[in-house]
C-alpha cells in the first residue's frame, strides 16, 4: 500500500492490510477498551453482539483488551481486524490520566492480533514513563512485525484545551517520533488546523471520536471533514457502539472513509427509530 511505503517490515506490511482497507488504503476502527477506563458502559454489555454488527456493518478493526478476547471471541460471523490494547487506567483512579501497561507484545501476537496499540496522555502528570513505554514497544513491534498504533492526546492539568490545534499536532508529532507506525488523535474541529496536524505527522493519522454527538449529521460530518483534511481513517467507540443502530451508523462511516460519499448519501444506511 501506497500509504506504508515508509515501512520496510514485512510482517507489519502483512498485519496492517488486515487492518486497512487495500483499495482505498483507509479504515475504521471500533475501539471497545472504555470497559477499563468506566467499567461497562453502553453498548459494552453483550460484547460478542457489538463486535459482530460492527463487523457486519464494514468496519475494518475492533481495538480491546485482552481479557475481552479470551471471555468474548466470537468465532462466528463475518471476520474484523482485532487490536489489542496494551494500555489500562481508570476514571476513578486518583491520577485518571495515568495509564500503565497491561499486556505484552508478545501476548497479543499469541492471541491472534493484528496489530497493538498504546495511549499516552501528553502533558499528564509523570507523562515521560508513557514515552519511555511507548519508545521500548515500538522497538519490540518492530522486532515482531507488529503494526502499533499510538493513541496521543493533548491531557493534563495544565491543558486548557485539548483540541488546540498546536498542541495535537504536538503530541500526533511526538507518536511518530518515537515509532509508532499509526498515530490516533483528536480532531481539531476545523479542516485547515486539522491538515497542519497531518501535515506535520510522518505517521498516518487516525481521528477519535469522543463522546456521543447530540445528532447523527453532526457526527458523520466531522468525519467527512477529518477526511478531507488527510486523515487516514477514524477510530471511534461510543458515537458508534452507543448507536441505536450499530450496523446502520458503522455502514455510514465506512461509505465516508471508504468511498468518500457525502453526509447526506451517507445518512441513508442509518435505520431511524
Ligand atoms: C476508552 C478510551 O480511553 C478511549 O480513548 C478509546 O480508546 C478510544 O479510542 C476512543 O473512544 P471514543 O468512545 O470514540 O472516544
Ligand atoms: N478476528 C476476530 C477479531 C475479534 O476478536 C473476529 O473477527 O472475531
Amino acid at each position: 500500500m501506497e500509504l506504508f511505503k515508509d515501512i520496510k517490515n514485512l510482517g507489519k506490511l502483512v498485519r496492517l492490510e488486515r487492518i486497512f482497507d487495500r483499495d482505498s488504503e483507509k479504515t475504521v476502527i471500533v475501539p471497545m477498551d472504555h470497559g477499563v477506563s468506566n467499567g461497562p458502559i453502553k453498548g459494552l454489555i453483550d460484547m460478542k453482539k457489538t463486535v459482530n454488527d460492527v463487523a457486519e456493518g464494514g468496519a475494518n478493526a475492533v481495538l480491546l483488551h485482552k481479557g475481552i478476547v479470551r471471555h468474548g471471541h466470537r468465532g462466528y460471523g463475518k471476520d474484523v481486524g482485532l487490536i489489542i490494547h496494551l494500555s489500562g487506567g481508570t476514571a476513578i483512579s486518583p491520577n485518571p490520566l495515568k495509564k500503565v501497561i497491561v499486556t505484552t507484545v508478545e501476548e497479543a501476537i499469541r492471541m491472534g492480533a493484528d496489530a497493538v496499540s498504546i495511549h499516552v496522555n501528553v502533558g499528564s502528570d509523570e507523562d515521560w514513563e508513557a514515552y519511555r513505554d511507548l519508545g521500548m514497544i515500538a522497538e519490540t513491534c518492530e522486532y515482531w512485525g507488529m503494526p502499533l498504533i499510538a493513541m496521543m492526546y493533548p491531557r493534563g492539568k495544565h491543558i486548557q484545551n485539548e483540541r488546540d490545534p498546536e498542541l495535537v499536532a504536538h503530541a500526533a508529532r511526538l507518536g511518530a517520533e518515537l515509532g509508532a507506525d499509526i498515530v490516533k488523535t483528536s480532531y481539531t474541529g476545523d479542516i485547515d488546523s486539522f491538515r497542519e496536524v497531518v501535515r506535520g505527522c510522518p505517521a498516518p493519522i487516525v481521528v477519535a471520536g469522543g463522546p456521543k454527538t447530540n445528532t447523527d449529521e453532526e457526527f458523520l460530518q466531522m468525519i467527512k471533514d477529518a477526511m478531507e483534511a488527510g486523515a487516514a481513517g477514524v477510530a471511534v467507540g461510543r458515537n458508534i457502539f452507543q448507536h441505536d443502530d450499530v450496523v446502520g451508523i458503522t455502514r455510514a462511516v465506512c461509505k465516508i472513509v471508504h468511498e468518500n460519499a457525502d453526509v447526506e448519501e451517507a445518512l441513508k444506511e442509518i435505520r431511524k427509530k
